[in-house]
């Protein structure tokens, strides 16, 4: 196998973003000292736009440009949170995962200046979220709180947050971890007060199809564990063809023993109506998992809960 002199590694340039690159930086030049790397960083329209990303291509949006610079040959690797690729359609023609890093915390964390907790919180509390999950699930669990729109990058969340625009935040530790902000953590939920999202803390290593020498020199960053937990829960999102407008949690787990296990919630977004799902893997592959938990949403109306929602 002859390994490349030079990996190019495009991103989003957010400083979480930017922070995901050297971690994959950090980890090949561990593995691989001899090749070196260079960051290409671009601007997404998901970054660009405030408003609803249904407006614009919905979840693809903090995707589109990375992707086109890979296909174009301006890089080599793409370095995506899974949470954020598209789950109700392929990957951009030509491209294809080489790795899924080692899952980092999938928890959400609550952040209020005067340090309450999510059951603390007064009545009319403003959380300033954009995320249909987190809204449909502190509708159901915390219907006296008030959920307002919130998008940009977490930075840019927390200045907001301080300028008045909400009174606290919901956001992923590991997110918070990345950009070296976990000061700012009131609580930390549990997975069964707020349940993660397809793909949370895991970071995605993207390649030109047939670009053998870049695959081989970065599948070695693969963690098997976290790919058996992401490939059951792309599944099970590509079975629901959840939109980027879908309530939908599901979070996959490996226990002590290694037992693969799925746990799936659909949402109404007013969070009044709750569908949920639960199978461990046994004999089953992680595909058949993520199906067989989807099939089992289905069965109690999954599909007309996500169709009945605009996107
Ligand atoms: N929606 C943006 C986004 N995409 C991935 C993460 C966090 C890191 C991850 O789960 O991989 C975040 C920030 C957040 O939701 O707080």
């Amino acid at each position: 196998m002859s390994a490349p002199e030079l990996i190019r590694i495009v991103s989003r340039d957010s400083p979480m973003a930017l922070a995901q690159v050297e971690r994959v930086r950090a980890e090949l030049s561990a593995l691989h000292p001899g090749i070196a790397t260079e960051v290409i960083p671009v601007k997404t329209t998901g970054d660009r736009w405030m408003g609803a990303l249904s407006q614009v291509e919905g979840k693809g949006a903090f995707t589109k440009e990375v992707d086109a610079a890979l296909l174009a040959g301006a890089a080599d690797l793409a370095v995506h949170c899974v949470k954020d690729i598209p789950g109700d359609r392929p990957l951009p023609a030509g491209t294809t995962f080489a790795a899924f890093l080692e899952r980092d915390d999938v928890r959400d964390a609550l952040i209020h200046p005067g340090g309450l907790t999510l059951d603390e919180l007064p009545d009319g509390t403003r959380i300033g979220t954009s995320s249909v999950r987190r809204i449909a699930q502190l509708a159901a669990s915390h219907p006296h709180l008030q959920c307002v729109p919130m998008r940009g990058n977490a930075n840019r969340r927390m200045e907001k947050l301080a300028a008045g625009e909400a009174d606290a935040l919901l956001l992923a530790v590991s997110g918070l971890e990345r950009i070296g902000r976990t000061d700012v953590i009131t609580q930390i939920l549990s997975v069964d007060e707020m349940c993660p999202p397809v793909g949370a803390g895991v970071l995605a290593l993207q390649c030109r199809e047939g670009d053998t020498e870049t695959i081989d020199a970065v599948s070695g960053l693969g963690h098997p564990r976290t790919f058996q937990e992401t490939t059951a829960e792309r599944m099970l999102l590509h079975v629901l063809q959840g939109h980027c407008n879908s309530p939908i949690a599901g979070y996959a787990k490996t226990d002590r023993r290694g037992e693969l296990s799925l746990r799936a919630c659909v949402f109404t977004p007013d969070g009044k109506t709750v569908l949920n799902a639960h199978e461990w893997a046994g004999p089953l592959t992680p595909e058949t998992l993520g199906t067989s938990v989807a099939v089992a949403l289905l069965r109690q109306g999954a599909r007309e809960l996500i169709d009945g929602i605009a996107h």
